[in-house]
């Protein structure tokens, strides 16, 4: 069962249910309603290069990739790194994987069309300044926080070059009860996006 929702979701459009990608609970993920906004103003297209800092589970590298064709990934944490490898491969998609550091393992990288920053925010400052130096004329970079502060040092940061949209989400699941369905409410989610001047 799991095997055909996988073979479907390869050959489909985004808008993966989280239940199909492999999770381990020492590392994060995105979760689908989130993920849906954050590639909606990525504004993917085929054939563009694509970042992902901080690919924890790989749920929004293999979103990418699928779109585009090819994504790479970038994650300190070894156990998020064999995650991603996991999901892409189920996915069937292309990726390449970079263990390390961000910014670190950013220099060194050829420019891209659309960077998400979905980890890294004690360097919040350099990985964004690094994404901005590693941006394609109209490249497009996207972030999503929990806490206030992070979308706010974002703002400033991008605003210096960028135009820069700024979106919260709240999220709530509904939960069958006796007598019908409750909404449980999620944190809310701002989503930061960029354009180059
Ligand atoms: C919230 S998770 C990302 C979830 C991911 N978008 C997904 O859908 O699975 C953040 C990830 O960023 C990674 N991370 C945090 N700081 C980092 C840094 N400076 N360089 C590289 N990876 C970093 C963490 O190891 C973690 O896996």
């Amino acid at each position: 069962m799991r095997e055909r929702s996988l073979q479907r979701w390869a050959f489909e459009t985004p808008g993966i249910p989280d239940s199909l990608f492999v999770r381990d609970e020492e590392v994060p993920m995105t979760k689908e309603e989130v993920r849906a906004m954050v590639i909606s103003k990525l504004r993917l297209r085929e054939g563009q290069d694509v970042l992902d800092v901080g690919c924890g589970t790989g749920s929004v590298t293999v979103e990418m990739a699928l779109v585009t064709g090819y994504a790479v990934g970038i994650d300190e944490n070894e156990k998020a790194i064999e995650l991603t490898k996991t999901n892409a491969d189920n996915f069937k998609v292309n990726i390449k994987l970079i263990q390390g550091h961000a910014p670190d393992v950013m220099r060194d990288l050829d420019k891209f069309d659309r960077i998400f920053i979905g980890g890294g925010s004690d360097m919040l400052e350099s990985i964004l300044e690094e994404s901005m130096m590693h941006l394609k004329e109209g490249g497009r970079i996207v972030l999503d926080a929990i806490q206030l502060e992070t979308a706010t040092r974002a703002i400033s940061i991008m605003s210096t070059k960028m135009d820069v949209e700024v979106t919260q989400i709240t999220i709530s699941k509904g939960m069958r009860t006796k007598t019908g369905t409750a909404m449980l409410a999620r944190n809310p989610v701002f989503i930061i996006s960029g354009e180059l001047k």
